[in-house]
């Protein structure tokens, strides 16, 4: 990462130059820009104080945010120069005046917000700087007590210093929500840091030494380092990341090993001492003397105390026992004699107790709470991954249903995952086939309350809130990206449109059940509408068959250019009374044999595809079979197997032959070796099991799996004849006219044919005229013929300079109509050097 200058030009960041560019008076303007939109604090307030605010940007930012007619008081050591709708006025914060003035100002309202963004003289010593700051965040907090309405929001500056942690224990005694944040227009090398105080609990009283910075910052303890962790659990080394502690600015520190004795702190010595010393002082020590001299000041215990950092856990319990040894010896009080004055102990933890220690108190229970938390979600996952495996295993084979709890009521019963009777949703079906296997499990059998506990995902929505959000967000940026491409490049687009025509066909079944013809057929839509199918089923469940037992017998099949699902929607009773929705009309037919574009398959002479004839009489033939069905007394029992033939017969032509368009090499290959006998049908079925055959692809995101399609499936051979035979079927269909060009001929045509039928008309009025000459009639007729012959001559383009009045300008010049073309000098010579260069050429 560059490293940030602070000095010089370093300083005049993007955020220097935006804020010259808005007109902001300075580049905090964006701090607070940014602390806004992440919290929204200004747009509900009418009244803000803003403590610190010279130059103004801060007040500036506040009057364009806040509503209209706001009271907006700004306050600073320095003058502000007038900003509209904003008072401002000179005075120092932390002064009774300054106090009055803001009452003066403030009437009897309350402040809704509260700003602070004061900085006091800094460039002495770091430790001065940081304090003067905490200090003036502490004042700016005693004014907002007094201003601040009840919930109301305070913000304020503060550098992380040791006092950091003091002000924020302040602050949460005071603020219902207390978040620290660094805004990015904030320089990384500033150690400011912005915190936003929300829900002001306003209490009728506040004790004086919450506010007082000589009994927040000063009187209380440092926090104590956690010597416990360092001689409990030696083996685990924290690197001290904000480096040396306060006033502790050497590493080697050594200690009598007598104060080690006398100490009541014993693991605060162990911790922050390199070594318990022996040697004499130079005023001399008895104690130690007699310590050295100790039969229990053993070798061993002399070799710990030499180097106290490279002890472990059994070393350092070793010289507390000798400690405890000592200290009997000499006559000091130990624990046993301490808990004979229990009163004395009482009084000395009451001493200890402050601020820090709730804190640290606080920061146990938070990370105690974590901790839990990431156990549970680890479980959760972990239990889910499982039952996401057994279900897996069990799709190939290779467990028993029985060994994920389905015993009770066999592979069949009430909680079975694989019971056709539970997929009465619309679409359940195609889901299935589809792979959405999990999906379908959890809403269909989870309503059942099978206790198979299949509901894979539900539980993770709220426990990987940060992981979903992740998703969504990568899901929401491909739909972007696909968006993009898709508008960007037509190859992409016709792929996307096939895709979808694919899916269309997998629909077949359900997809007219309900009429749902504008659905989308996006797999993510899919888990949406099931969500919605599913709510009403309960509703419908007395209607809905089951899409095995599907019933398309009244649903038109074919004869029109309509898809399956538009015509399953026109064949609707209401639709009934409109003549020719669901037939083509025969001029229609006429018109498209005589202008031969749209109908491409015949064009082809393409034998599959039946004439609209014999489409027709396949039609009256269904419906007579029909009519003779309602006839009959009996009814009509559907079986799947009916309904696979209606799907069969949607693919096959008239001969009973598949329907099928053969449009890759590998496809044609293999007609190929199918045509030769060189494959069996047992033998394709069989290759359709490979190693991508079982993938599971349930829960992975979209742009994951379009990545994965143009690798996970099996790459078959292809030979030259059917590479050759599709160029060649391609090149037919590219020789054919686009739809637009033969729209136009056809247009052109018919433009012809009425013109001629016209010319007709007036010769045969001509030849009935009785009064002219036969001569007369032949050259009138000849006449119009060769006036209808000649062709309209357009109006010559007009050349117009681009000099003078024309120059530079866009659009058409004045008083020119009609067609016209500018030129300019430069390309008139430009021109004039092609035509001589071409001239030399030759
Ligand atoms: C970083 S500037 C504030 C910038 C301001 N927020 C803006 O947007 O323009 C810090 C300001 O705090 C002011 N300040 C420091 N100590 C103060 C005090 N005791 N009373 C009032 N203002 C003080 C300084 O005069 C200085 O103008």
């Amino acid at each position: 990462m560059a490293i940030q200058k602070k000095h010089g030009k370093g300083r005049l960041d993007k955020w220097y130059k935006l804020a010259k560019e808005k007109g902001y008076r300075a580049r905090a303007a964006f701090k607070l820009i940014q602390l806004n939109k992440k919290y929204g604090f200004l747009e509900k307030s009418k009244v803000v104080l803003d403590l610190c605010a010279a130059p103004g940007s801060w007040c500036q930012v506040c009057a364009e945010t806040m509503p209209k007619d706001s009271l907006i008081i700004g306050v600073d050591l320095a003058p502000i120069k007038p900003i509209p709708k904003v008072i401002t006025f000179q005075s120092d914060i932390t002064t009774e005046k300054c106090r009055a003035t803001i009452r003066s100002h403030l009437k009897t309202w309350k402040a809704d917000c509260v700003l602070h963004d004061g900085a006091p003289n800094v460039g002495t010593a770091w430790v001065q700087d940081s304090y003067n700051q905490a200090e003036l965040a502490l004042h700016s907090l005693k004014l907002a007590t007094e201003f601040l309405i009840e919930g109301g929001t305070f913000v304020t500056k503060v550098f992380r210093s040791k006092d950091y942690n003091k002000l924020l224990w302040v602050l949460n005694q005071l603020f219902t929500k207390v978040e620290a944040t660094k805004p990015p227009s904030s320089r990384n090398v500033s150690a400011e840091i912005f915190v936003v105080c929300r829900g002001f609990k306003a209490p009728k009283r506040i004790d004086p030494r919450l506010l007082d910075p000589r009994s927040v910052f000063e009187d209380l303890a440092d926090p104590a380092p956690n010597n416990e962790a360092k001689v409990y659990n030696p083996e685990v080394k924290k690197r001290k990341r904000e480096g040396y502690e306060e006033g502790d600015w050497t590493q080697y520190k050594e200690i009598a090993a007598s104060e080690f004795i006398q100490t009541t702190d014993p693991i605060a010595i162990l911790g922050q001492y390199n070594k318990l010393t022996f040697e004499q002082p130079k005023n001399g020590d008895v104690a130690l003397a007699a310590l050295d001299k100790l039969p229990e000041t053993t070798p061993e215990i002399r070799e710990c105390c030499n180097d106290l950092k490279i002890l472990g856990r059994k070393d350092f319990k070793l010289l507390l026992k000798w400690r405890l040894r000592v200290r009997e010896i000499f006559g000091l009080p130990t624990k046993k004699a301490a808990a004979a004055e229990p009163l004395v102990e009482v009084e000395e933890e009451a001493k200890v107790e402050n601020m820090d220690d709730e804190l640290r108190i606080q920061e146990e229970l938070q990370r105690i709470k974590e901790k839990e938390v990431s156990k549970k979600k680890k479980e959760r996952r972990k239990d889910n991954e499982r039952k996401q495996k057994e279900i897996m295993r069990m799709q190939m084979h290779m467990t028993a249903p029985m060994d994920i709890g389905m015993e009770q009521e066999g592979p069949r019963g009430d909680g079975a995952m694989f019971r056709l009777k539970a997929i009465n949703e619309p679409d359940a079906l195609r889901r299935i086939a589809k792979g959405k296997m999990t999906k379908v499990a959890e809403e269909v059998i989870g309503q059942q309350d099978s206790g198979i506990g299949t509901s894979l995902d539900t539980d993770d929505d709220e426990s990987d809130d940060d992981g979903d959000r992740l998703e969504r967000e990568l899901d929401a940026m491909y739909d972007q990206y696909k968006e993009r491409k898709a508008a960007a490049d037509v190859k992409y687009r016709a792929k996307k449109a096939r895709s979808e025509v694919d899916d269309e066909e997998w629909e077949g079944v359900s997809g007219s059940e309900n009429g749902n013809s504008d659905d989308d057929d996006d797999d993510d839509d899919d888990d949406d509408r099931l969500e919605e199918e599913s709510d009403d089923s309960d509703s419908e469940a007395g209607d809905i068959k089951g899409p095995l037992l599907k019933d398309l017998d009244g649903v038109p099949q074919e004869g029109t250019d309509l898809s399956k699902r538009a015509r399953g929607f026109f064949s609707q009773d209401v639709f009934k009374s409109i003549p020719g929705l669901l037939d083509v009309p025969e001029e229609e037919e006429e018109e498209e044999e005589d202008v031969d574009m749209h109908n491409v398959d015949q064009d082809s002479g393409d034998e599959d595809i039946p004439s609209i004839q014999e489409q027709k009489k396949q039609q009256k033939a269904k419906k007579e079979s029909k009519a003779k069905e309602d006839d009959g007394d009996f009814e009509v029992v559907k079986t799947q197997d009916s309904d696979d033939d209606w799907e069969e017969k949607e693919k096959k032509s008239k001969d009973g032959r598949p329907r099928i368009d053969i449009i890759t090499a590998e496809a044609m290959t293999l007609a190929h070796q199918l045509a030769r006998g060189e494959k069996t049908a047992a033998e394709l079925i069989d290759e359709g099991y490979n190693k991508y055959a079982f993938k599971d692809r349930e829960g992975l995101p979209d742009w994951f799996l379009d990545d994965e399609a143009k690798h996970d499936k099996p790459h078959k051979p292809i030979t030259k004849e059917a590479a050759q035979a599709i160029k060649e079927k391609l090149r037919a269909l590219n020789a054919r006219p686009i739809k637009k060009v033969a729209e136009a001929k056809a247009r052109k045509k018919l433009k012809q044919a009425q013109k001629l039928e016209k010319l007709k008309k007036k010769a045969d009025l001509l030849l009935e005229d009785e009064g002219m000459s036969e001569k007369d009639k032949a050259t009138t007729i000849s006449k119009l013929l060769s006036a209808a012959a000649r062709k309209k001559r357009k109006p010559p383009v007009k050349v117009v300079k681009a000099t003078g009045a024309n120059r530079g300008i866009q659009g058409r010049p004045r008083g020119v109509k009609g067609r016209y073309k500018m030129v300019d000098p430069r390309m008139k010579k430009e021109m004039r050097a092609l035509k001589r260069i071409a001239k030399r050429r030759k």
